[in-house]
């Protein structure tokens, strides 16, 4: 049976780190502060953008919530991300995604300031994240997590093989990088690929990020790897899952994330986290 990886109880621990960061900075009279730019009335992203505005607030951060309507226009989103770029009380810029039809999202991420864009999807972040640079810059909340969650639980990268199974912006991309970074060797496989089990039943670590209930199942994984699970699924019976079949994956994998409790709660620490790294770099460099 596999290990569990806890998200949740991760979750915890990474934000006590940064409720006591917070409160150092604090007697330096600095307050992290972020915005969550939200347009549209999505059900899901008014539940999450509500949730990190509460986890910010309990950890002392400043949070701020810019609501639009679902058909604000270009001009008006990039007048407000203008408005929070020249914002001294704001340290963290994030705009929910999916953005309404009529808006750009490459347009939208790359106005935001470099230096405040938590979600790591500038040009110029990103780009400096698959150049492996050093230095300080911010990275997708998702994929920094989920490199977290490996690391706590010791799971060996260098050589590896790394099968990701989604190519978002957001996920697919960003984790890339990371693996590749780390030495893993890593395959990118989207939907169109020719025989998804032939790639993931070669993973070391697979990682899926698809939107699709269940595509992964058992006889899809390497008996001993260890399963990343990025999906949040709502199936009409209201129960949330993930795209990997859990019940019976954790029967051979080495460790799996559960959906709800394991990415999920690690992206919105990680987002604190970044927020406050943010306020860091932009005060002291
Ligand atoms: N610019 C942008 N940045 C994001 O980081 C971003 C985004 N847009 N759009 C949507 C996705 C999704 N996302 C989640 C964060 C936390 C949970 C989470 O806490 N999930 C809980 C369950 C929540 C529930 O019950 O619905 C869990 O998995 O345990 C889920 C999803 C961030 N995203």
């Amino acid at each position: 049976m596999a290990t569990i990886i806890d998200g949740k109880a991760l979750a915890k621990k990474v934000n006590a780190q940064t409720q006591e960061r917070v409160a150092k900075l604090k007697k330096q009279n600095i307050t992290p502060g972020i915005a969550v730019v939200l347009a549209g009335d999505d059900p899901a992203s008014l539940i999450y953008t509500r949730n990190k505005h509460k986890k910010a607030i309990k950890l002392g951060i400043n949070s701020i919530l810019k609501k639009f309507p679902a058909d604000v226009s270009q001009e008006e989103l990039l007048a407000e991300i203008d408005r929070l770029n020249n914002d001294d009380s704001i340290d963290a810029i994030l705009v929910q995604q999916p953005l309404p039809a009529q808006i750009d999202p490459e347009t939208i991420t790359s106005a935001i300031l470099p230096e405040k864009d938590v979600d790591g999807l500038n040009p110029l972040n990103l780009g400096k994240l698959y150049a492996n640079q050093r230095g300080n810059y911010p990275v997708a909340c998702t994929p920094r997590g989920i490199m977290r969650m490996l690391t706590e639980y010791g799971v060996d990268l260098e050589g590896q093989n790394a099968v990701i199974v989604g190519r978002s912006i957001l996920v697919g991309k960003p984790l890339l990088a990371l693996l590749n970074n780390a030495n893993a060797t890593v395959t990118m496989a989207g939907s169109k690929a020719v025989n998804l089990p032939s790639l993931t039943q070669n993973a070391d670590i697979l990682i899926v990020a698809t939107g699709t209930p269940s595509l992964i199942k058992q006889t899809d994984v390497k008996p001993g790897a260890v399963v990343i699970d990025v999906g949040i699924n709502r199936l009409s019976n209201g129960k949330l899952v993930g795209d990997v079949d859990f019940e019976n994956v954790k029967k051979s994998a080495k460790a799996i994330t559960p959906v709800p409790g394991g990415v999920g709660p690690m992206t919105i620490a990680t987002l604190m986290e970044q927020t406050v790294d943010l306020a860091q770099w932009r005060h002291h460099g």
